[in-house]
């Protein structure tokens, strides 16, 4: 199949990831939700789910669906009032949902999801089921992040990578990402002259197109972070259509519009795309040349007699940076011990921390499944 043919990818997708973003979902004006524009894409995407197909909605519009009812007139800047906007506005955009698909005969369920969720193996594997329990009962899952515990570090944010990440948990053929413009340019389209993008292989040819920050007062990743959700979908093989919500419906049968970002290799195994996109490095490990070595060429587990400098707070099971000797990052890990713990095991063989500390110290470092080389 050519690359441009990988449109039917897109028609043919059992399983499809739709994401939708705030400035679609919202009256330009009052900033509030839109409920006509919301049923307009629920038709589209109610048809596709009575023709058989799984859909998974990934909704923004939690903050921007909260800004009336808490009486202000734009969205809030600060976190406190983005999660007290969010938990308001979260239950009236999801009650939408209810309505407008509930006019198709059909029912939606609620998801709500942290950065940490698709990060931890234990969580994204319930994170996972989940999804796949709702899809086999038919429900249309809602999938928003969780803003109302998320803190600033660990939010995402925008909802772009986390669909880009749904669509991988979810095993989907295909992410769609709607939003207020189009297609991909290649300038800002407010800019005259800028032209469509309509196709992306294996993410080559961006370097000519200038890709800038948000254009609506209620969005928030901007093109970037569409881009880079196309990216990792496409790692994971997933082809992705990123386009408007107006055309939702013609991109779902397979018309000419948006940017179609097609993948060019086959699937990497999940935990090691989680560990390269979804998480955030909270601390550094410096490795001794033979760490590297070893963790590099020989695909081994990192163990602390290798480890010569510890930087950052972190606790057990947050995501570090591995360095090499000279300071360039060779990969990202789970680590398996906190901040605290690890200065006084440095250097130190596990046989011996063993012996010395007790068995629960003959743990690696980080254990080479939990690793990606970068
Ligand atoms: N090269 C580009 N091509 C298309 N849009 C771009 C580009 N650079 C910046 N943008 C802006 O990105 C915006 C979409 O992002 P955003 O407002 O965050 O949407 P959403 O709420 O759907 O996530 C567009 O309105 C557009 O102004
Ligand atoms: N979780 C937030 C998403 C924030 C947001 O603006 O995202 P997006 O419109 O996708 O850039 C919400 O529901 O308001």
């Amino acid at each position: 199949m050519t690359a441009a043919n990988r449109r039917r990818d897109v028609v043919d997708a059992s399983r499809l990831v739709v994401k939708v973003g705030s400035s679609s979902l919202t009256d330009p004006h009052g900033g509030g939700l839109d409920e006509e524009r919301l049923v307009a894409l629920v038709d589209v995407l109610a048809r596709r789910r009575l023709a058989g197909g799984s859909v998974v909605l990934v909704s923004s519009g939690a903050i921007a669906a909260g800004i009336a009812p808490l009486g202000l007139t734009k969205r809030p800047w600060d976190l406190a009032t983005q999660q007290a906007a969010a938990s308001v506005g979260q239950g009236a955009l999801v009650a939408a949902y209810q309505r407008a698909f509930g006019a198709h005969g059909l029912t939606v369920g609620q998801v709500l999801l942290t950065a940490d969720d698709v990060t931890r193996r234990s969580h994204y594997t319930n994170a996972k089921r989940t999804i796949d329990r709702l899809l086999e009962l038919g429900i249309v899952p809602i999938v928003n992040e969780n803003d109302t515990v998320a803190t600033q570090e660990i939010r995402f944010g925008d909802n772009d990578r986390l669909a880009a990440l749904v669509a991988h948990i979810a095993h989907a053929d295909a992410l769609v990402l709607l939003t207020d413009v189009d297609a991909l340019y290649d300038g800002p389209p407010s800019q005259p002259g800028a032209q469509r993008v309509p196709l992306v292989v294996g993410g080559l040819g961006l370097d000519h197109v200038r890709i800038g920050g948000t254009g609506s007062s209620v969005g928030s990743g901007g093109m970037v972070t569409k881009v880079e959700a196309a990216s990792i979908a496409n790692s994971a093989g997933i082809t992705t259509l990123l386009t408007s919500a107006p055309q939702a419906g013609e991109a779902l049968e397979g018309k000419d519009v948006g940017t179609l970002f097609v993948p060019t290799g086959s699937r990497r195994a999940s935990r090691k795309l989680w560990l390269a996109h979804a998480t955030t490095p909270r601390g550094r490990l410096m490795l001794d040349a033979g760490a590297v070595h070893a963790v590099v060429e020989r695909r081994k587990s990192l163990l602390p007699a290798g480890v010569t400098e510890v930087v950052g707070a972190f606790g057990d099971g947050d995501a570090v940076e591995l360095c090499g000797p000279d300071g360039t990052v060779i990969g990202r890990g789970l680590v398996n011990y906190s901040s605290t713990e690890l200065p006084d095991l440095l250097g130190r063989t596990t046989h011996d921390l063993a012996r010395e500390l007790g068995p629960g110290y003959e743990r690696e470092v980080v254990h080479r499944d939990d690793l990606v080389i970068l």
